[in-house]
This record gives C-alpha cells, structure tokens and sequence, in this order.
C-alpha cells in the first residue's frame, strides 16, 4: 500500500491571507491523521509565505504519523530540520521566490554537495529523500548521494494526463524500474490528484508514498462546498 502524506501548505496560505488563525494549521493536522491520512509534509520557503519556521516547530507535539519537511538545504533550513527532527526530510533545489517547485535536482553536478547534508541528516536519525526528475542518470546519482528515497516529480506526468496522454507515465515507469534496481526508495509528488493518482500508482512499482497538497485542499473545497452552503442556508431560515 502506498502511503498518502497530505502537504499543508495551502492551509497556511488560507491562514496568512487574513492574519489571525484561521483555518487552525494545527487542529487541521491532527484532523487529517485523524481522517487516516499516513503523514503531514510541510514545505517551508525562505518567505514563509506559507509554512513559518515556527508551523514546523509546532507541528513537531502533534504530527504523530510520519512527518516530512521538504526544502532546499539552505542553512536556516538545515537547522530548522534537525531542530524538529522530522521523520522525513525532502530535499527540492527551489529557486528563492519561485512560485511553487519547478524541477528535480541535477544529482550528477551537486553530488558532493548533497553527499555532505545527506550524511549530517542521517547522522541525526532522520531519513532522507531526494527530489528527482524521472530521468535514469539523475536516478543513479541520487543512489551515488547516499539518500534512502527519491521523491518523483510529478508535473510533467500530471500535466500530460490531464490533456488525455497516458505515455506521460512511461519516463516514471522507467525512472521507478531504476531506483528499485538500485534499493532506492520511491516517493512521489507535486500536482498529483484525484483524477490522476489511481494511475499512477498502477504503474509505478513499489510507490512507497505521495505526498499531496494542492489538488487535495482544492477538492476538499470542492467537495464540502454543497454542505457548507446548505449549513448557512439553514441557520438564515
Ligand atoms: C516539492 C513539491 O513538489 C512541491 O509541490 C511543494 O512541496 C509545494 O510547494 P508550494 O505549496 O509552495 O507550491
Ligand atoms: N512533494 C509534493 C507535495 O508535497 C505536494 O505537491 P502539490 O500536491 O501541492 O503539487
């Protein structure tokens, strides 16, 4: 079974844009594991446009499944990790300011460079995982890293299959052979959906997990719209 890590960040987001507490990040997190969700994942970026460096430390009392902090390992960044000691950490090479993440690490230029922070992690117990392309070479160098997992970015796959083309797959399937040739762990995201989740994990051998953020807030709104509605209906009566 694949594991669903669900990305908080857009709650944040909702958060931020009115600066009080509303929604509560917290009693959202523990209401997704509550609903049998098998992890939080939380991206803080440089701006704290979302996620603030404090969210993380918070987070830390009351994620109680598997908790994965994604970013690039900057040096506020690394210390914010091994201060909250999460179960997981992502790394994503984000340009500062970009708007969402946009590519996977060149694994074979910055190997040295990920081979050090990858090594510090560990020392603290704390798993790590690199976010890749699905293009073999880049497969191979994260093994040459030393991480545990890779995470496959999703977009171009999602972006394919929602204009109708399923050959999108065919570089992950390829990608996800190599990794488990090479005993590197498979984890996936960005953009995945209910729309095109259940295919992708049918083709990916041994998809130990996705982590999901974007769609998954906007179909909750989607899909809790009629009700919330219908409650403010009743109580105008
Ligand atoms: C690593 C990744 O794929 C991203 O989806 C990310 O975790 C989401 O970040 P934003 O919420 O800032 O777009
Ligand atoms: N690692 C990907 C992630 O956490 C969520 O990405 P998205 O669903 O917000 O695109």
């Amino acid at each position: 079974m694949t594991k669903l890590s669900v990305n908080i960040n857009k709650i944040a987001t909702l958060r931020n844009s009115r600066g009080g507490n509303v929604p509560d990040l917290l009693k959202v997190a523990k209401d997704i594991q509550q609903f049998g969700a098998d992890g939080i994942t939380i991206h803080p970026r440089p701006d704290e446009r979302h996620i603030r460096y404090q969210d993380a430390r918070d987070l830390k009392s009351v994620v109680y499944t598997e908790y994965n902090i994604e970013g690039n390992p900057q040096h506020n960044f690394i210390d914010l990790v091994l201060e909250c000691k999460p179960t997981q950490v992502t790394l994503v090479p984000d340009a500062i300011g970009a708007l969402t993440s946009n590519a996977g690490w060149d694994t074979v230029k910055h190997q040295s460079y990920l081979l050090e922070v990858i090594q510090e992690f560990q020392r603290n117990g704390i798993r790590t995982s690199i976010f890749v392309d699905a293009d073999e070479k880049m497969i191979e160098g994260a093994k040459a890293t030393g991480t545990e997992r890779i995470e496959l970015y999703t977009e171009s796959f999602a972006h394919e299959y929602g204009l109708g083309n399923k050959s999108g797959i065919e570089p992950y399937v390829k990608a996800a052979i190599k990794a488990n040739e090479l005993g590197l762990g498979i984890n996936a995201g960005h953009d995945l959906s209910l729309d095109n989740i259940k295919f992708f994990k049918d083709n990916i051998p041994e998809l130990l997990e996705v982590s999901i953020g974007h769609a998954l807030i906007a179909e909750s709104l989607y899909l809790g719209l009629e009700n919330v509605v219908n409650m403010y209906l009743q109580k105008l009566k």
